[in-house]
């Protein structure tokens, strides 16, 4: 689903951002991405996403080489990937209803598809009846929801969630980790970058470990960090 082949990015500065990473995710898997700051996830996402162009290696993402693909070709990618990010980044001026139907609308679906779909995503997503609310009528948990079911909503095969939970509190943070569980169950592949030890380590789900660039751990169920 997601592998990387023996990838390595050297930004034009010269820092080794990835370092020769090698990592298979399968369909369905759910991975965590650690590491402390400036260990490379970020730059593993953008690899992913076709955001950086790696320097040696391979990066495969579903049926797609994303190394080889045309720049012409990038939107049919970003269409297998959904993404949220620590803040939201919902548009102000729209409603919940709106922000979803917009992703919607880019790709071309019907308004009646449309009618019919965004109610049941945000059932999915716990937020049935807020529809009308703008984002900042809405808690930052809301708000998180409705980017998710935003990243949802055209069914991507992958989710990848960068520090999801960094902006909110430890109780609202397990509020969107049933969200994303959920949202997994049903088939999804997610990848999620985070610095929230108590999420990695009461999930015991796969961790890839990232330092210096390098894969320094991967563990099937694994914790965020073994030094206390
Ligand atoms: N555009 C860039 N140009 C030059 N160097 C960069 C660029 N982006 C990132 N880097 C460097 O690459 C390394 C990896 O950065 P990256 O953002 O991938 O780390 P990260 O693990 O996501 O960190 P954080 O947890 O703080 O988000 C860092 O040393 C960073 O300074």
């Amino acid at each position: 689903m997601i592998e990387f082949s023996n990838v390595s990015k050297r930004y034009d500065n010269g820092v080794m951002a990835l370092d020769n990473v090698s990592v298979q995710i399968e369909k369905g898997e759910f991975v965590f991405l650690v590491g402390p700051s400036g260990a490379g996830k970020s730059t593993f996402i953008k690899a992913i996403l076709k955001e950086v162009e790696i320097t040696t290696g391979k990066v495969f993402v579903d049926d797609l080489h994303v190394t080889r693909l045309h720049r012409r070709r990038v939107p049919f990618l970003r269409r297998k990937v959904g993404v949220v990010f620590q803040d939201f980044r919902l548009l102000p001026n729209k409603t919940v209803y709106e922000n979803i139907a917009f992703a919607m609308e880019i790709v071309g679906t019907p308004q009646r598809n449309i009618r019919k779909q965004v109610p049941l995503i945000l059932a999915l997503v716990g937020l049935s009846g807020k529809g009308n609310f703008y984002p900042n009528q809405l808690s930052g948990g809301e708000q998180q929801r409705v980017s998710i079911a935003r990243s949802m909503i055209n069914n991507p095969p992958i989710l990848i969630a960068d520090e999801p939970t960094g902006n909110l509190d430890p109780d609202t943070s397990w509020e969107i980790m049933k969200v994303l569980r959920t949202i997994n169950r049903r088939g999804t592949t997610i990848l999620m970058a985070t610095h929230d030890r108590e999420i990695v380590d009461i999930m015991k789900k796969r961790v890839i470990a990232l330092e210096a660039g390098k894969v320094a751990r991967d563990d099937k169920v694994g914790v965020y960090s073994y030094d206390d």
